[in-house]
């Protein structure tokens, strides 16, 4: 029922009852990568929290998961400080706000503007540091300035180059994934090893790349799609396109369905297009990327506290996830 409808008492009641059964499913999901809920379930139950947080502030409590930021760090691996926050996304859920987002835009900045438009990858964050073309760190997003140290894990990925094809000492970052038929092999070896099956290949990724034994992640055939260059003028790089084309030179794996869009038409296509072919794709995808293409726009454009002003994503709605899963793991 509305929040508004609780008295005190009962809001307090069901606070506290939500909170801790939030922690739970938090602490399943980021430490253990093996929910016990889909994401929808944990996403009702805490906006069900944070209205009524919103309706008795004084309820609100500092270990309330409304209050924590970014993923719940794995103590066991070394920190890692981001020298640039690893900032995350905002998102819109219709074309209609994606519009307004881009009529926003157009306005702020007064001339059109060109958008990279990129596939959302389901997987989770990876920054990859490489000094003379060897790579020497691989870490997680964690909540944004601080993640975990996952080198030795990254070093079984094979598609993470171990040298690049120039001696540049760069930051790249991206997504971590597990293709749709390694997520089904895993399941299918789970199931008759008597292990946890992984709720869905974004899980799946996390907890194979966030494994304290490599040789297990090595075990578990990840794959990335590298999407940023940090601090591109440094090779005279000036748009997001070349900012791909630039790293897959590198010898990075860049995701091949990324294009320059300069109207809501074109990416209204795109959008249907990827709509349509999602499930023939061999890797998740959650939607879609708008990001102005050009990046000294973008440095002025800058970014609020938690995203950058200059992309959103586009997030296409949640499929069942049962028929997912049923189709990969067990027809
Ligand atoms: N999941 C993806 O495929 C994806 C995620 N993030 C980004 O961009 C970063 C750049 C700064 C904040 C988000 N691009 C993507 N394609």
């Amino acid at each position: 029922k509305p929040a508004a409808q609780f008295t005190l008492e009962e809001a307090q009641a069901e606070v506290e009852k939500l909170r801790k059964q939030l922690n739970q499913w938090r602490l399943e999901y980021y430490t253990k990568d093996a929910p016990t809920v889909t994401d929808n379930v944990y996403d009702d139950h805490y906006r069900d929290l944070q209205a009524l947080e919103e309706a008795y502030p004084k309820l609100v409590t500092p270990d309330s998961p409304t209050q924590e930021v970014g993923d719940v760090i794995n103590s066991d691996f070394a920190k890692v400080q981001h020298p640039i926050p690893m900032l995350s996304m905002g998102d819109v859920f219709s074309f209609e706000e994606l519009s307004e987002w881009d009529a926003r835009m157009q306005s702020n900045v007064g001339h059109p503007v060109d958008y990279n438009v990129e596939l959302k990858i389901d997987g989770l964050a990876l920054s990859l540091i490489y000094e003379n073309g060897k790579l020497v760190q691989g870490s997680t997003r964690g909540d944004g300035n601080v993640g975990e140290d996952v080198t030795r894990n990254v070093l079984t990925i094979a598609s993470v180059p171990k040298q690049l094809k120039q001696p540049l000492s760069l930051e790249v970052r991206g997504e971590c994934y597990m293709p749709k038929a390694a997520f089904a092999k895993l399941n299918a070896r789970q199931e008759t090893e008597g292990g946890t099956p992984f709720a869905n290949p974004r899980n799946a990724a996390a907890g194979s790349l966030r494994q304290l034994d490599a040789k297990v992640t090595a075990a578990r055939e990840l794959d990335t799609f590298i999407y940023t260059l940090i601090e591109p003028e440094q090779f005279n790089v000036t748009t997001q396109h070349e900012a791909i084309a630039f790293m897959q030179a590198l010898g990075f794996t860049t995701n091949p369905s990324s294009e320059v869009a300069g109207d809501m038409q074109a990416i209204d296509t795109y959008i249907k297009k990827y709509t349509t072919d999602r499930d023939a794709l061999p890797y998740g995808i959650d939607g879609i990327v708008l990001k102005v293409n050009d990046l000294a726009l973008q440095a002025q454009l800058g970014n609020t506290v938690k995203v950058p002003r200059w992309e959103i994503a586009y997030k296409f709605p949640p499929e069942e996830a049962e028929t997912v899963i049923h189709d990969i793991v067990w027809t």
